[in-house]
This record gives structure tokens, sequence and C-alpha cells, in this order.
């Protein structure tokens, strides 16, 4: 039992993080009558747009993201970015915070080495041969022993930024030099993977609630530059290859605890089913649920929170879904295009709302269901070649 939003006994979600994702987070919160409070880098972030209230403070900052904590007092403290100072949400769950899923969960996946490490090392789970490295000398090193060609990636990056792939022993210095522009932090450290040619790759949304831990429908999708250009479910596998998805991400999905929803990451290959990474939140490429689901991975993830039931998920139909990304950075564009988008059957649009753009940001997506997959995917790709920028 909880009271209404902005009275003595409402139930408050903080998001630490308010991008396209966190605002579909704040409308079913709010759903359910619950208060949301929005917390990120920059002001009219996109659930900011929808949320009660919010603060614009620097993500990384322990004290100042502590002492909007404590102001607040919020019942759940909800990341939707990656790039937080999880060492404070450490701190705060001890002194009896309630961070979703859990602070470690934030704390390991936030960088790539945690959640690697624990995935390979500790869990035993299949994944690409992997090294870290510290300097373009300890780089070179990796990659002999990784071999060609490879993945580079910042340990701390998300949406595929400084990642880049290195196909010869001259590509290496260019490789190191962009994961250096593209981090997020000011550590240096970088991991090498070795090149999976896989069949396909899913995001298998994985929940824990108190219904126990549900599964939906796996997601396939197609990733350009490491960041995502479409979606679409169901993605056909064997059942096979479902029960050795479901195997991996029940295992690190129960390592990491706590209620809330998981991304799990999977690459298909000849050889079965690797672990990639895990979003210990809602995924990008899960907005396909938007169109497909009766609950959303965004309603799923706030029911997990909230303690409540989950007693089925029903996958209504095929989707698909493409974005629409910028190519220049303007703090004065238009999004247009949704006449000629909206009038596709069985089509809707996402418009983020972002106040600025940047090359490759992404502004909106389109979601569409169909008959099967390839059709939604044909569609979500026409919808979103509607859509345009206009910079002025
Ligand atoms: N070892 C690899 N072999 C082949 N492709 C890879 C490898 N690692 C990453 N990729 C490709 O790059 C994409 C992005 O990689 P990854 O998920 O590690 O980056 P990310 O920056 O965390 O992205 P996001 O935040 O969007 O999940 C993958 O979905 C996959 O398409
Ligand atoms: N792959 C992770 C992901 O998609 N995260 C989503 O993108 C936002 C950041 O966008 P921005 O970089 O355009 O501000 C995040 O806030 C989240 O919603
Ligand atoms: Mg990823």
């Amino acid at each position: 039992m909880y009271g209404s939003p902005l009275t003595t006994n409402a139930r408050k979600l903080l998001l630490l993080g308010s991008g396209e994702l966190g605002k579909e987070v704040a409308l079913e919160a709010q759903r359910l009558g619950v208060e949301t409070i929005a917390v990120d880098r920059y002001a009219n972030a996109p659930a900011m747009q929808v949320a009660h209230r919010c603060h614009v403070t620097d993500m990384l900052d322990g004290a100042a993201i502590r002492k909007i904590i404590e102001d607040e007092k919020p019942d759940f403290i909800v990341p939707e970015i990656e790039a937080i100072a999880t060492e404070t949400l450490l701190e705060l769950e001890q002194e009896g915070f309630n961070v979703i899923p859990t602070a470690r969960a934030a704390r390991l996946t936030m960088d790539r080495e945690g959640i690697r490490r624990l995935a390979a090392e500790t869990l035993g789970l299949p994944t690409a041969p992997y090294q870290f490295a510290d300097s373009l000398d300890e780089l070179k090193v990796a990659v002999k022993e990784i071999g060609l060609p490879c993945v580079i990636k910042p340990i701390m990056s998300s949406s595929g930024k400084g990642q880049s792939v290195c196909r010869t022993e001259e590509d290496i210095e260019k490789c190191w030099n962009y994961a250096m522009e593209g981090g997020r932090a000011k550590k240096a450290r970088i991991i090498v993977e070795g090149f999976i040619t896989f069949e396909s790759e899913i995001t298998l949304l994985t929940i824990r609630s108190v219904s126990g831990t549900s599964f939906c429908a796996p997601i396939g999708h197609v990733q350009k530059d490491g960041d995502y250009i479409e979606s679409w479910q169901p993605h056909a596998m064997t059942v096979e290859q479902i029960k050795q998805a479901e195997e991996i991400a029940l295992r690190i999905t129960d390592e990491l605890g706590g209620y809330g929803l998981y991304g799990v990451e999977l690459f298909i290959t000849q050889d079965g089913v690797l672990f990639s990474e895990v979003s210990p939140r809602p995924h990008d490429t899960g907005m396909v649920t938007m169109a497909t689901q009766d609950l959303s991975e965004f309603a799923l993830h706030v029911r997990a929170i909230l303690g409540f039931p989950i007693p089925t998920i029903r996958l209504l139909s095929p989707g698909a879904t493409h974005t629409l990304k910028a190519d220049r950075e303007s703090a004065s564009f238009r999004v247009g295009g949704l006449e000629e988008a909206l009038s596709l059957p069985n089509t809707q649009v996402r418009v983020f709302g972002k106040p600025e753009t940047k090359v490759g940001r992404r502004m909106a997506v389109a979601l569409c269901t169909a008959g099967n997959t390839d059709e939604a995917r044909d569609l979500a790709r026409q919808a979103a070649e509607s859509l345009r920028i206009q910079y002025d």
C-alpha cells in the first residue's frame, strides 16, 4: 500500500540516468501511482520531461549523487545508465537504500572487466577470448595473443562508443586512440576480444521478480559500429539454442540477484551460445516489446521493482524496431516525416525529445508489428527512413 505521488505516503522511484529508456520506466511507474524523480548530466533529458522532479548533476560525482539521494529519500534507486558513481551506490545500499537490482550488479556491469571476469572466470560461462590492456604496448601484446581480427573496447563505454574492429597490425594504434577518445572514465584500460563470427546475436530479457525468473521471447538485433540499428522479436532459434541461452541468462542473473529486468546479450554461433554482456536494466533493443508484448520491458522492470507478481508475459505479435540517428551536432533542429511513417500499417513512433543532436545520437525509434518478423523489419525500416532530422 502506498499513497499518491507528492503526498507523504508516496512511493518514490529515482532514476539515475534519464534517457529514452528511463522515460518509459518513469511513465510505467506513474501508471502505478509512483512518484518519479529523474537525474542526469544534462537538463531536459527525456525522462526529466515526464518525471515529477529532476536534478542535473555529474553522474560520476559520488558526493553529488549522495546529496540528491539523501535529500530525496527514494524507496527505489534505479540506475538507467552505466556511468554512475557506483561506489556510492554500494555505500548507500549498506545504509539501507534499495538499489535496483543491486548495487553490486550496477558496479560490476559498469566496467567490462568486472562482468566479464565474473561471467567467464567465476561462473565459467562461454565467452569470446579476451585480454585487458592499459597501454599501447600492452595492447600490442594482447592482440598477438588473441589474434586478428579482434574487437577493441574501452572497459567503460556503452552504445559502441570507442569500440572498433582491429583487422591488421597497422590498425592497432588507431584502435587504441579511438578507444581513448570514446571511453567515459579517466581510466585508459581496454578489453580486446576475439572477433566472433556469429550467426546472429540476441538479447534475452530476463526478469527476476517475486514470481521467480521469467524470460521474454528472444530479441534478434543488428548493430553497426557497436550500436543498435534494428531489433525484432521473436528471433527464430532452435530448442537447444533457447535452452543454452536461458541457462546462461539464469546463471548470470541469479549471481547478480535483486528484483528487476536484465538484458542478457548473447552471440549465437555454430558452436553454441556465447555470453557477451548484460545490462541490469531495460535494454535498447528491448524497445520492441512496447509493440510486441502485453507488458513492455519497462512495465516488467517496474512491476518487478515494486515487488508485484508477473504470472505471465504474452507475446502478442511479431514485431521490429528501427532507429533514427542524428548525423551532426545541433541544438536547433526538428524531427519530421511522422505523417509518412505513421501512414504505414501497425506502426508507432517514439520521439525521445533529446534537446541536442550529436553524430550518431539516437533520437527516435519506429516500432512495427506484422505477421512475421521479416515483414515487421521491412516496415520498421521504411518507417524509420520516412523520419528525418531537419537542422536549422
Ligand atoms: N567479440 C566480438 N565479436 C564480434 N562482434 C562483437 C564483439 N563484441 C562486440 N561485438 C559487436 O558490437 C556490438 C556492441 O558490443 P558491446 O555490446 O560489447 O558494446 P556496448 O558499447 O556495451 O553496446 P551497448 O551499450 O549498446 O550494449 C555487439 O552487439 C556486437 O554486434
Ligand atoms: N545502449 C545503452 C542505451 O541505449 N541507453 C539509453 O541511451 C541513453 C543515453 O543516450 P544519449 O547518449 O543519447 O544521451 C540512456 O540514458 C539510455 O536511455
Ligand atoms: Mg552491448
